[in-house]
């Protein structure tokens, strides 16, 4: 049963796009598993929402206060850090990357689910010690995650950043390594790498904005409510 929104007393007309909260949800593969989740917590986007022509960026909800952004991944939490959107939809891949100090992450989504690991040519492997690396060149969409895992154990990480097809990277001599999200393997397998280290594993994560979430505690915490309540529901 989808949650009654009439609870959070927000009645048509009475707010405006000022005083909307705003919902940012990442476009891609998420959106597809978060679907349910929203319908399960009671928020249903206007039509454009689902079309694929659609220029629209801002979305109107079936809940009067409250309206849907959709942008990349990355962006989400650049959206919410800054207090643009009050509550969002972002892998702890991205989480960890930017590690915003004004991110609060409350609810594990339990979708998106893959790790980041680090990845090199299977032909490479044999004969290759990584706890006698002393430096390392990486190819990655994560090099603040990357430089981390790597320090943590005395090795300085020189990345190269890309934004996607990473797995290129070490067949056309860009650098030997890579770090990018798995899941089922394939994408490594069809271009020859193998993993050969676990970062992090990665789900999606709700996130709000820590100043909103004080500001106005009752209409956020509702809305953690009803997603925890979609996730509980996902899982029974
Ligand atoms: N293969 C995968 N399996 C499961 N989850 C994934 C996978 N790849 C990415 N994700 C999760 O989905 C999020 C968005 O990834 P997606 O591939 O849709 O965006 P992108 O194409 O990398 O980025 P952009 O939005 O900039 O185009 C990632 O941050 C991660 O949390
Ligand atoms: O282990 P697998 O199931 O093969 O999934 C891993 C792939 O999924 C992601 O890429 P995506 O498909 O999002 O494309 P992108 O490189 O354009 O981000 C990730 O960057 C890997 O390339």
């Amino acid at each position: 049963m989808p949650a009654d929104t009439s609870a959070l007393g927000a009645s048509a007309g009475r707010s405006t796009p000022d005083d909307q909260l705003v919902l940012a949800l990442p476009k891609g593969r998420i959106l597809k598993e978060l679907r349910p989740l929203l319908t399960h917590a009671g928020i249903e986007p206007e039509a454009a929402f689902d079309d694929d022509n659609s220029r629209l960026l801002r979305f109107a909800t079936n809940v009067p206060n409250l309206s849907i952004i959709r942008v990349r991944s990355f962006d989400v939490a650049t959206f919410v850090a800054f207090g643009a959107a009050h509550l969002g939809v972002a892998g702890n891949d991205v989480l960890m990357e930017f590690d915003y100090p004004e991110i609060y992450s409350p609810l594990d989504l339990g979708i998106g689910a893959c790790r980041l690991s680090v990845a090199e040519p299977a032909d490479m492997i044999e004969g290759d010690d990584p706890t006698r690396w002393s430096h390392v060149r990486v190819a990655t969409k994560y090099p603040e995650v990357t430089r981390r895992h790597f320090a943590a154990r005395g090795v300085q990480a020189e990345c190269v950043k890309l934004n996607g097809a990473m797995e290129l990277a070490p067949t056309l001599g860009l650098c030997r390594r890579i770090v990018d999200l798995v899941s089922t393997g394939s994408t490594l397998k069809a271009n020859g790498l193998v993993e050969v280290e676990h970062i992090a594993d990665v789900t999606s994560r709700l996130i709000v904005n820590r100043t909103a979430f004080k500001t106005r505690p009752d209409e956020i915490s509702y809305w953690i409510d009803r997603f925890r309540e979609a996730v509980n529901a996902r899982k029974a």
